[in-house]
């Protein structure tokens, strides 16, 4: 019997999963959770296409290792990132974000904050994930700096890169994740234990590139305990222009509860008097820092749509 593709026109094509991209060239596996996987290097056919990283698509073969990607299955979800003029496409279909930070160096609680909006925005789990956990001294500074994220809820991992990381083997098993960090957080040191192919990727390519570091440059894609881990770059440009004010403010869980109450409909929760936010701030049920967080975030979002329409 051959393959039925869903769309019907192209049922000689295999199916696959985009694991990487360069510019215009992908990486697709073939039959990727069976023992026939195999991997191709793929061009998309059509100029207006762009594919992510977790993308299920159809491809025709041209040449033993050679395809061309001819159909793209629907997306559930799309991670990209985006300033006023660009989108890249990161990763599409997963099921959690996995944020990395660290005893030391310090990391930035805006970057989390981004993460969840995007994460949320998305309807996406996240993961906070804290290393280095090892560093007895600073664990508990750090602790106190995750803590009103814990308090929403979000769950926290301490790992030891260096050590065992069988608490966030369970975290990430059966989930399609996408680790995200800033630099120096020891999420090439996670990645390069949990998934033993990626350091001989990033080791190829360090010689490639002659750098001798082991640095993640591209997103990839690796199958990982019946699901699968997106290993990213840095991600300080995760942009969030797309996202629209009123989905900001949903994707501050905490804020919820508050929407629609403030007197004013068009409220800017900036210093209007009957604003529901700010006292919920007031009375301790929202953390000033992420109150913060969410005006830094859309005074970000309305400036790129700003200098999008060229103003
Ligand atoms: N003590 C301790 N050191 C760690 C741990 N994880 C990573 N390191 C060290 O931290 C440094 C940075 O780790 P990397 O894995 O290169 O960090 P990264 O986040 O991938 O950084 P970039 O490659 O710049 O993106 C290295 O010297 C690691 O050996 C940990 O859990 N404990
Ligand atoms: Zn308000």
């Amino acid at each position: 019997m051959s393959r039925q593709a869903p769309s019907g026109r192209h049922g000689d094509a295999l199916a696959g999963r985009v694991t990487a991209s360069f510019g215009r060239n992908y990486e697709v596996v073939v039959a990727p959770e069976t023992p026939d996987r195999e991997v191709l290097k793929c061009v998309a056919r059509g100029k207006r296409h762009a594919y992510a990283c977790g993308d299920e698509v159809r491809v025709e073969r041209t040449s033993p290792d050679q395809g061309v990607i001819v159909a793209l299955e629907p997306r559930r979800n799309l991670l990209w990132r985006s300033d006023a003029f660009r989108q890249k496409l990161i990763a599409a279909n997963l099921t959690q974000i996995v944020i990395v930070v660290a005893t030391e160096p310090g990391f930035s609680p805006l970057f989390i904050s981004r993460c969840i909006v995007a994460a949320e925005s998305e309807g996406l789990a996240t993961v906070i994930v804290l290393n280095k956990a090892d560093l007895a001294d600073r664990l508990e500074a750090a602790r106190a700096q995750l803590a009103p994220f814990s308090q929403l809820g979000y769950p926290i991992v301490e790992t030891n890169a260096l050590g065992d990381l069988a608490e966030l083997t369970r975290c990430l098993a059966g989930q399609r994740s996408i680790l995200v960090g800033q630099s120096g957080m020891g999420k090439s040191t996670i990645t390069n234990t949990l998934i033993p192919e990626a350091q001989a990727v990033t080791a190829e390519i360090s010689t490639v590139l002659d750098s001798g570091k082991h640095t993640t440059t591209f997103a990839r894609l690796y199958g990982f305990e019946g699901g699968w881990i997106i290993d990213s770059p840095g991600m300080q440009a995760f942009g969030l222009a797309h996202v629209t004010t009123d989905a900001l403010l949903e994707a501050f869980v905490e804020f919820r509860p508050h929407l629609g109450q403030c007197r004013f409909r068009d409220c800017r929760h900036d210093a209007e008097p009957g604003c529901a936010l700010r006292a919920a701030l007031e009375a301790g049920e929202i953390e000033p820092l992420r109150f913060i967080h969410f005006h830094t975030i859309r005074a970000e979002i309305e400036s790129a749509e700003r200098q999008a329409r060229g103003w």
